[in-house]
């Protein structure tokens, strides 16, 4: 049986305005296995954001218990999430979130300064296809290059859990299609747990499991017995 990295009992996250209360996420229960590929779908505000930011130890729960390896990660310190983030997750935003002045490689090099056991930066893009362009600064490159720069860096990272924003948001149908590739790769041969946050239903086909959000609670679990390739989905 596949083995659990992470695990929501009854993850509540509640935010107050004035005398009300509003939930972002309500009553969710969910668990993701190791090596997994998990896609979050749902429409804007459905929570998805705030499901992967409790998944990152990037948001606090209001109650319920995150179990991340077993351990509850909500009784956590400031410092000790500091420590969980540190040392379990990579994430790729939208938008790439590049140092404008370092050049590829020197974005993917950044990390070796704050991790201990981090993979070269010249394998890491080297990977991702951006052997060529490592000199690069990030206004020198197209979307699709930066978005596979940020990838090399979570890459290099070596992450148990791969956290993803919307990461084709930003890319045409194509390049988007070869970021997809990626991130199936990093699941499937690097066995990193990958989780994507999209409002792309195409994306549910490549999934190993697909969490449905909406008004903050999750509708619906579905496991792929065979999930597609990036070149089976369209949208
Ligand atoms: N800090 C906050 N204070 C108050 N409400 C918040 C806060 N953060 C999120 N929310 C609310 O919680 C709900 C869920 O937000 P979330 O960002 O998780 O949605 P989402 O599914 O990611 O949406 P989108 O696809 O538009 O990014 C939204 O209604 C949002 O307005």
């Amino acid at each position: 049986m596949d083995k659990t990295l992470i695990e929501f009992e009854h993850v509540t996250k509640e935010y107050q305005s004035g005398e009300r209360s509003f939930y972002a996420l309500k009553d969710a229960n969910l668990n993701i296995c190791e090596g997994e590929l998990v896609v979050i779908l749902g429409p804007s505000g459905a929570g998805k954001s705030t499901l992967l930011n409790l998944l990152g130890g990037m948001d606090t729960v209001t109650s319920g218990s995150i179990l991340f390896e077993g351990e509850d990660i909500t009784g956590y310190t400031d410092d000790a999430l500091t420590d969980y983030r540190a040392r379990n997750v990579g994430v790729v935003f939208q938008f790439y979130n590049l140092i404008p002045t370092l050049t590829a490689y020197e974005n993917v090099a950044l990390m070796r300064e704050l991790e201990e056991d981090t993979m070269d930066p010249l394998e890491a893009l080297g990977a991702v296809g951006l052997s060529e362009h490592i000199h690069q600064f990030p206004s020198q490159m197209s979307g699709g290059e930066q978005q596979r720069t940020s990838i090399a860096r979570a890459l290099a990272k070596k992450p148990k859990l791969l956290l993803c924003d919307e990461p084709t948001g930003a890319l045409d149908t194509e390049t988007g299609r070869e970021v997809l590739k990626l991130l199936i790769w990093m699941s499937r041969v690097k066995k990193r747990t990958v989780v994507m946050v999209t409002h792309n239903s195409s994306f549910a086909g490549i999934a190993d499991k697909v969490i449905r959000v909406r008004n903050g609670q999750i509708q619906e679990i579905i496991v792929n017995a065979e999930p597609k390739s990036a070149d089976e989905v369209s949208w």
